[in-house]
């Protein structure tokens, strides 16, 4: 009924006399423009599906149902887009600023571009260093004051860590936030308490709707990527239970008194199995997981043969990079012991989960604090197993015999797809 319908109207455009030649004209430039991308453009040489060659649409069907190419180390993903699966190519896109963040990380983001969305190398310098000036800063102050103490300080670190991470105070010398403090005063006597009042009231309605801002466009890179990466392993560990049963063995080996919550450095020194599964979580499902954007420099560029013009976008593929077969063994199959082999080091180098080069993710150090200390507490503390309805688990192979993955998107963040009926689980005291 739809087909006759459009049927229709193309045959009425093409008869009414006024528009006939102009419509034949715009349909016979698209159709001109089609053929240039698939066969006359630089790109035509990278192999690639064919509508991809045309459009760059199929590539968002993909990324929308959590698939990534698979078919070879430079593939072309739409008309103007090629992706790289080659960790030592995509190390090379990442390493300076040569490759610029692509166009689309600043659009319909928030108003300011933040560290992660900002585009143009110098301003994600100054953001990259106002996130370490707090420390910085912090490390010149105590210098001086020890120094003119006669070698040692007196300070309060509650309130030097407070000033560190609010308005960067130390750095700046402002302590007007602090100044107003309504608390610091006593109401009724003073008069300026109004004022004070007002200031504050508006700096944290400020905060609060820029937060809500931010979560109404779901938009928290920062605690979605911790806790998708937290999801997966615990998807991972429930689909391989053997895995699962050795990692929460070495956590109840290495640390049985339970009173005592167990700290990232311990974790980290003492549970090289727990390491091992995070690394493997990591690789199979890293939760920025592809479409990552960057500009191609104006001389070009050039990947395994193929050379790519300055009017493309390289995308970079951390998941393909990770399941590419050339580099990794069974790609598609959980197993942490490929990172306690001999070639641990090697290994480690091949994973992307981070990022690499000049964008690299400055949040990783208090990523790997939170995805440590959770996963170690929780393991030793609960007994996990799939509820019997289950949808996936470890009874549900695909033809190669691997337990299937629960759904996941693939569009720059990702998590599972279908949270509320693919991750329930029942937990008991361990
Ligand atoms: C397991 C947790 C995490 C993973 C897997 C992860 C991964 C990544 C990756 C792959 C990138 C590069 C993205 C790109 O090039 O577009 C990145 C960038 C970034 N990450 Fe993370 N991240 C994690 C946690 C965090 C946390 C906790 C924070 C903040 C506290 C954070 C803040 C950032 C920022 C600001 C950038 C942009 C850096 C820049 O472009 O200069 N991340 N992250």
């Amino acid at each position: 009924m739809v087909l006759m319908h459009l049927a229709e109207t193309f045959r009425r455009l093409f008869s009414s006399r006024s528009l006939g030649p102009a419509v034949a004209a715009a349909v016979a430039v698209y159709i001109g423009r089609l053929i240039s991308r698939a066969f006359f453009s630089q790109l035509s040489p990278i192999p690639g599906p064919f509508l991809n060659k045309l459009s760059n649409l199929p590539l968002k069907y993909h990324l929308l149902r959590g698939q990534y190419h698979t078919i070879g180390e430079v593939v072309r993903i739409g008309y103007d887009m090629v992706s790289l699966s080659n960790t030592s190519d995509t190390r090379l896109v990442l390493a300076t600023h040569a490759f610029q963040k692509g166009p689309t990380y600043h659009r319909g983001r928030t108003n300011e571009p933040t560290s992660f969305s900002a585009i143009d190398p110098e301003l994600n310098k100054t953001r990259r260093r106002q996130l370490d000036a707090g420390a910085h800063s912090l490390i010149k102050t105590w210098d001086a004051e020890i120094s003119q103490q006669g070698g040692q300080a007196r300070a309060n670190y509650f309130y030097t860590f407070h000033r560190m991470g609010a308005f960067n105070i130390l750095q700046t010398g402002d302590t007007s936030v602090i100044d107003k403090m309504p608390i610091q005063r006593v109401p009724w006597l003073f008069p300026g308490l109004k004022q004070s009042q007002q200031f504050l009231l508006e700096l944290v309605r400020d905060a609060i709707a820029t937060r809500k801002r931010l979560i109404e466009r779901q938009w928290r890179p920062a605690t979605d990527t911790t806790s998708n990466t937290l999801s997966w392993t615990i998807a991972n560990l429930l689909n391989y239970p053997d895995i699962h049963r050795r990692v929460t063995d070495e956590v109840w080996s290495t640390f049985p008194d339970m009173t005592r919550t167990i700290s990232f450095g311990e974790a980290k020194a003492k549970l090289p199995y727990l390491t091992a599964v995070i690394h493997e979580s990591m690789r199979l499902n890293p939760s920025v997981s592809g479409m990552l954007p960057r500009s191609v420099p104006v001389e070009g560029a050039a990947f395994q043969g193929y050379s790519i013009p300055r009017t493309a976008t390289i995308c970079v593929s951390i998941a393909a990079c990770h399941r590419n077969p050339k580099t990794w063994e069974n790609p598609n199959t959980f197993n942490p012991d490929r990172f306690l082999g001999e070639d641990d080091e090697g290994k480690l180098r091949d994973l992307l989960t981070f990022s690499s080069g000049v964008r690299v993710c400055i949040g990783r150090n208090l990523g790997w604090l939170v995805v440590y200390t959770v996963l170690a507490n929780i393991l030793r503390k609960y007994n996990f197993a799939l509820p019997e309805n289950a949808p996936y688990g470890p009874q549900r192979t695909d033809k190669g015999g691997v337990p299937a993955e629960i759904p996941g998107s693939a569009y720059i963040l990702t998590g599972p797809s279908h949270p509320q009926t693919d991750c329930w689980v029942n937990i008991s005291h361990a």
